[in-house]
């Protein structure tokens, strides 16, 4: 496809996003209408679409509209691209710019929707501005190595043998950011024998400030297709590891990552007895994670959030009656608005007075990866 072409393809699928559509569905439908179009095509197509939707607000300013050809104006027009060489109407490119087309202005816009900036501002305080602004960006691939079967060291041999280039965090070593060929990956045999899985970091760092000792019983009570679990089991020896969740279709692969990971884990859906440790990973707006997801950020409403407090508030409350004495209670979410996070634990702790507060952390990508919440309470 022509580089025209690929453009119209982005406003194709945008204006079937901004009819309703989900991001994702919306460039499958296109894809598969679309044989002609290469892994390339694919690609760059899903990248225009992407970029589009972390910038929304900005990108409609500057291209003058709400619509995938003002998305695609405006972003064109901010990465500092020849509209007139791109817009020609010749072949499969966008129709000719009219004149006055193209010429707004997005000073001073935030990349949020309107009715997000208060508690958003309230929850990110000073740095409210700054971690808006990194969410108009990509985030980094990061990898989790598997130290039940590997060490970072072999780990980042092994991903070099594939030209993929991989370095550790700082802090963490088993957290490794990916550097280049990162489209490779999913035919590494290092990423196919399960030496990493694909995590961001800040779960990572958040999996690694849990109190884990051996011979410990955890429960992961939201455990969907088991992403803290596995980050948990390989943390000490001799731990029960239990999954559970209230979908259990979000657990069908967990098994087969599970056994891809070498790590025992135990599937169920009535969890029972007294944990040492339970963790509830939260379904949440996905705040933090707004870079990998940004048509979520548009499709998030105060409704659906209202509803996904509550549903927050019951689950922490149902978690916590499997926690043993003097054993810890984990919540976390990908979010970083208070009323998801710190607001929850302050109305849990006055609720359910045998919990006290341990810790608390909030990531946010100008500290680590994507925004993510922990606060760890313990049972007295
Ligand atoms: C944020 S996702 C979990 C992600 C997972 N922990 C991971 O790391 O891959 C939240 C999960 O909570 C589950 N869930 C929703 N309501 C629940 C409930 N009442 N009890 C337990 N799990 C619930 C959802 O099905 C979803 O899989």
């Amino acid at each position: 496809m022509t580089p025209g072409a690929r453009i119209s393809a982005a406003i194709e699928v945008l204006d079937a996003i901004l009819a309703g559509r989900p991001a994702e569905q919306a460039l499958l439908r296109w894809s598969r209408a679309s044989r002609y179009a290469g892994s390339g095509d694919r690609a760059a197509v899903r990248d225009l679409v992407f970029t589009a939707l972390r910038r929304r607000n900005s990108h409609a300013a500057l291209g003058g509209a709400l619509t995938g050809r003002g998305l695609m104006i405006g972003g064109l027009r901010e990465a500092g691209h020849d509209l007139a060489a791109l817009f020609t109407g010749q072949g499969h490119a966008p129709a000719p710019l009219v004149p006055g087309e193209g010429s707004g202005s997005a000073a001073d816009l935030c990349d949020l929707p309107d009715w997000l900036r208060p508690l958003w501002d309230r929850s990110l305080g000073d740095r409210a501005g700054a971690v808006a602004a990194v969410m108009r960006d990509r985030a980094p691939v990061w990898l989790r190595v598997n130290t039940l079967k590997a060490t970072s060291q072999t780990v980042i041999a092994g991903l070099a043998a594939d030209a993929i280039a991989a370095a550790p965090h700082g802090c963490l070593e088993t957290a490794l950011e990916v550097l280049e060929n990162e489209r490779r990956l999913s035919r590494s045999p290092v990423y196919c024998n399960g030496l990493v899985e694909l995590q961001d970091l800040s779960p990572q760092l958040a999996c690694a400030a849990l109190p884990i000792r051996p011979g410990m019983r955890i429960l992961d009570y939201c455990a969907g297709g088991g992403g803290k679990t596995l980050a948990i089991a390989p943390r000490a020896s001799g731990l029960t590891m239990v999954a559970h969740d209230a979908d259990p279709a979000r657990m069908a692969d967990l098994p087969v990552r599970a056994r891809r990971a070498g790590a025992q884990v135990q599937v169920t859906a009535a969890p029972s007895g007294a944990f040492d440790l339970v963790v509830a990973d939260v379904p949440c707006s996905g705040s933090g994670t707004w870079r990998r997801t940004p048509d979520s950020k548009w499709r998030l409403t105060p409704t659906s959030l209202g509803d996904l407090t509550a549903l927050q508030s019951a689950i922490l409350r149902r978690a916590a009656r499997h926690v043993g004495r003097g054993g810890h209670l984990a919540y976390m979410t990908c979010s970083v608005l208070d009323v998801e996070n710190d607001d929850q634990i302050a109305e849990f702790l006055d609720d359910v007075p045998d919990f006290s507060p341990v810790s608390r952390y909030l990531w946010t990508p100008l500290d680590a990866g994507d925004g993510f919440f922990l606060a760890l309470m313990e049972r007295r």
